[in-house]
């Protein structure tokens, strides 16, 4: 164990997450924190997630050994510039937490060429629509994948100092060049975003003329659109940041949409009903199919909205000794059936549970 200072500047949902992992995980370290405005700083203080808080950056960034910049992704680099002006300690290492990463790198490459501070970039693959410290969660990163990316600027022994202070996030590290970073997560993260906000956008342009339209949309153009929720100030930074990446993605998407449309034009039923199979079958083979919390076992009820249904559920399990990890019912509402989650911690627990489940009852069962 050795004493370190951290700061963490930035006390969003993510600064506040990381903050409460690093704390719990390391109770040796002095965990500072920058946040410009008071109420996050009064919290964070309040619950106990950081020893320090101070709306004056420089005189926290002087004083640390890390810091950990949780802005976005612009502002970081903003932030990078005004540390560079600073008698920062010999050899400090710096990180973020922003969504792209070849911009960042870049800009730290050549900010602090010829000084001792140390940058690894960082990303982890997990958050909210959410914002705000209040939001955050030392569990955050659980299982979920962190992406660094190392830079000219950066050891691998500073690689493994960075991945001991983040290790009460419990989450998986993967090193990755800030190239390939940027062309994956515009295809998993940056363009899902672009397709959520014009879903909802597409629909509340054609409500104009049909009004009952917004009351219609079901719990697919709910699972399609939560993330339609996030911060307009992140997302468009986020675009401004990986552009040629994104750009093609909507490229490729487009030809897709081009063809499925051609393919209804043309009533081709079979061609359609391969393009739906083949999505089927590729989605539950994405590793998605594990969630955040990978190696336990998850199984789909779709159970009418009563109150006692989990109890019902749980009562066929009765004397099997299965372990159950979580439980988890998403909304429901009167008269539409809802789902309930159940993890388990063994694959033959999940079989077991979904045998029992489909003797006793006729709920649909998905895994
Ligand atoms: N929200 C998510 O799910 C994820 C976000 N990220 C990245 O993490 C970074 C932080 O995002 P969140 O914590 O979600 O956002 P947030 O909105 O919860 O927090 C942003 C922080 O930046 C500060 N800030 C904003 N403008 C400022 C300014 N002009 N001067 C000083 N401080 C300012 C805010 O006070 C706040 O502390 C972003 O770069 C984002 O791309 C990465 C993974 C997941
Ligand atoms: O809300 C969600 O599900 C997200 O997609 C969270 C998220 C947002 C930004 C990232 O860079 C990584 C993860």
């Amino acid at each position: 164990m050795s004493q370190k200072t951290i700061l963490i500047a930035g006390l969003g949902l993510i600064g506040g997450s990381l903050a409460r992992a690093i704390k719990l995980g390391h109770t040796d370290y002095h965990v500072s924190a920058y946040n410009r405005s008071q109420a996050p700083r009064d919290f964070a203080i309040q619950e106990k997630i950081v020893d320090e808080v101070s709306d004056d950056f420089a005189a926290l960034a002087v004083k640390a050994d890390v810091i950990i910049l949780n802005f976005p992704v612009q502002l970081s680099i903003d932030f990078l510039k005004k540390l560079a002006t600073l008698p920062l300690k010999e050899n400090v290492l710096i990180s973020d937490s922003g969504s792209t990463k070849t911009e960042i790198v870049a800009a730290a490459e050549t900010i602090f060429a010829g000084k001792s501070a140390r940058f690894i970039g960082g990303h982890p693959m997990a958050g909210s629509h959410k914002t705000g410290v209040i939001a955050s969660d030392e569990l955050l990163f659980e299982n979920a994948y962190y992406i660094l990316t190392p830079s000219t600027l950066s050891e691998p022994k500073d690689l493994a100092e960075l991945k001991d202070i983040l290790s009460n996030t419990r989450a998986k590290f993967v090193e990755l060049s800030p190239k390939d970073h940027d062309a994956m997560t515009a295809v998993t993260s940056h363009f899902p975003h672009v397709v959520a906000a014009s879903l909802v956008n597409n629909a509340h342009d054609f409500a104009q003329l049909m009004p009952f339209t917004e009351n219609l949309a079901a719990g697919g153009f709910r699972d399609m659109t939560r993330i339609a929720e996030s911060s307009p100030d992140m997302w468009a930074e986020i675009l401004m940041s990986n552009p040629d990446n994104i750009i093609y993605q909507i490229d490729q998407f487009s030809q897709k949409l081009a063809q499925i449309k051609q393919l209804i034009v043309q009533r081709q039923s079979a061609e359609i009903w391969d393009f739906f199979d083949q999505a089927r079958k590729l989605r539950s083979l994405m590793p998605i199919h594990k969630g955040a919390l990978e190696n336990f076992y998850d199984l789909f009820i779709s159970v009418p909205d009563k109150s006692d249904v989990i109890h019902e559920v749980l009562g066929y399990f009765a004397g099997h000794n299965l372990s159950i990890i979580n439980i988890k019912i998403n909304e429901t509402r009167v008269e539409i059936n809802g789902v309930l989650q159940i993890t388990f911690k063994t694959e033959q627990d999940q079989k077991t549970a979904e045998h029992l489940i489909k003797e006793n009852s006729d709920y649909d069962v998905y895994k």
